[in-house]
């Protein structure tokens, strides 16, 4: 029996025992004491919990229990300056743009477009370790070099997201920031709900407060059309049968996408982005580590689709990414609500954004070899189930009539150009750094 127990739970219909009466007043008091004590004890361990918890520090960071991103300080006067100058709009009509995943492959392109026309460009990029950091560095420090400053902070930090606002009225968001990789997703799943879903509502949660409100172009995937078979994938054919979770999160960007234009009226663009390469590619792509792998001269793993199928990807050149994203910025309508109220309906748009023209993974293999004048040692498997789908092929008319999206880079250009920079930025042959 605890001395707890000894005060009653309805003290008015408690009838007091008088011969016991001062040894329950003793009682009373001491168990007081000790439940004092020990309250104490429990907020001042509650206080030192909180005190030391990253996320009740002025910068908060949710965790990400599979994932090192680097926590970095912001705010004050200097990072403030650096913020407005880099969002400094410096031509005429021009925007001031944040481009969230700026150190990534197609936001490091896309910022650096950006600001050679004169837009305004902040960068965002939490800088984690999915594929080899130093090579985001590298894109950071490009960047830097053409005035585009990058902070380090997550777009789960709601807190430096509300900041940036305050600090920029940005007239656009380019969301480059996600979870990529198809196969990855079966590794660690939290890391994609994470980025591509939880990322996601915490930025349009504070774009829809926004006053002016930005208007939204972010990065969907080819990935959405999973098993469709109809060829080729126009943006009315089902998206409903995702084949990887990573396909599952960006579907579900698309109808979150769908509800903040609704409820509030945010213009968001979706682009589907199809297999994209090129110069400063991520080297989870395979194209990317295919490269690698044939100069040391390792096995590749080519999948091939049951019945020896060919599994094929539209793969589509960044420089071809790049002018879909800033056409669809530039065509993007203004968002209509302002403060988190909607005043009228908003454009609402998704596009197909690929080559058009399919081509056999062992078709890519074969013009490697060429351009790297080395033979691939060829491990041909059976396409596993984790997430791949056997083809991708994009109609891209809507995005030609509405975008002027024209590609123009066929694969084998494109690879060469790919190649070029890998051999010069790995410097093989010379010092050689390695991939
Ligand atoms: O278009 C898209 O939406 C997606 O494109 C790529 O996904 P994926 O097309 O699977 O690109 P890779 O991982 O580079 O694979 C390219 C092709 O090589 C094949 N592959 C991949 C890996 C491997 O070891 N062997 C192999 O034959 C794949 O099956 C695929 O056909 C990106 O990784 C995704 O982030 C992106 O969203």
């Amino acid at each position: 029996m605890s001395h707890l127990d000894h005060i009653p739970s309805t003290p008015g219909k408690f009838k007091m025992d008088k011969s016991s009466y001062p040894y329950s007043r003793v009682r009373w008091h001491s168990s007081l004491a000790k439940l004092t004590f020990w309250s104490l004890v429990f907020v001042g361990v509650i206080f030192l919990f909180f005190y030391r918890s990253p996320s009740s520090s002025t910068n908060p960071l949710p965790s990400d229990p599979s994932r090192r991103s680097l926590r970095t300080s912001w705010g004050g006067s200097d990072w403030e300056k650096r913020v407005r100058s880099s969002a400094r709009i410096r031509s005429r009509n021009g925007f001031s743009v944040l481009v969230t995943g700026a150190a990534g492959f197609v936001g490091t392109h896309v910022s650096a477009a950006l600001k050679r026309r004169g837009d305004g460009v902040l960068g965002l990029d939490n800088f984690n370790d999915y594929y080899d950091p130093s090579l985001k560095r590298a894109r950071q420090a490009l960047l830097e070099r053409s005035g585009v400053f990058i902070v380090e902070g997550d777009i789960n930090d709601v807190a430096l997201l509300k900041k940036l606002f305050e600090v920029v009225p940005f007239t656009h968001v380019m969301h480059l920031a996600a979870q990529a990789g198809v196969r990855y997703a079966m590794e660690n799943p939290s890391s994609y709900v994470h980025s591509n879903i939880a990322g996601l509502v915490s930025l349009l949660e504070v774009c829809k407060e926004a006053n002016p409100q930005p208007a939204i172009v972010w990065a969907s995937s080819s990935s959405v059309y999973g098993l469709n078979t109809k060829v080729p994938f126009s943006e009315k054919d089902r998206t409903d049968q995702p084949a990887s979770l990573y396909a599952a999160t960006k579907k579900a960007g698309e109808e979150i996408a769908h509800t903040y234009n609704h409820i509030y009226g945010l213009s968001l663009t979706g682009l589907r982005f199809f297999t994209v390469y090129g110069p400063w590619g991520r080297p989870d792509m395979a194209y990317f580590f295919f490269t690698r792998d044939i100069l040391k001269g390792k096995s590749i793993p080519i999948f091939e689709a049951a019945s020896h199928g060919t599994v094929a990807r539209d793969f589509t050149y960044i420089d071809d990414i790049v002018k879909g994203c800033l056409a669809a910025l530039d065509t993007a309508e203004k968002s209509t609500g302002s403060g988190g109220k909607k005043k009228g309906p908003a454009q609402l748009r998704v596009f197909n954004l690929g080559n058009t023209s399919p081509v056999p993974v062992t078709d890519l293999v074969s013009i490697l070899e060429r351009l790297l004048k080395a033979k691939a040692k060829r491990n041909i498997m059976k396409l596993p189930r984790n997430g791949d789908v056997q083809f991708t092929h994009a109609n891209i008319s809507l995005a030609q009539r509405e975008l002027g999206y024209k590609p123009s880079t066929d694969l084998q250009t494109g690879l060469k150009k790919f190649v070029r920079w890998y051999l010069s930025y790995y410097r093989v042959g010379g010092k050689k750094a390695d991939a």
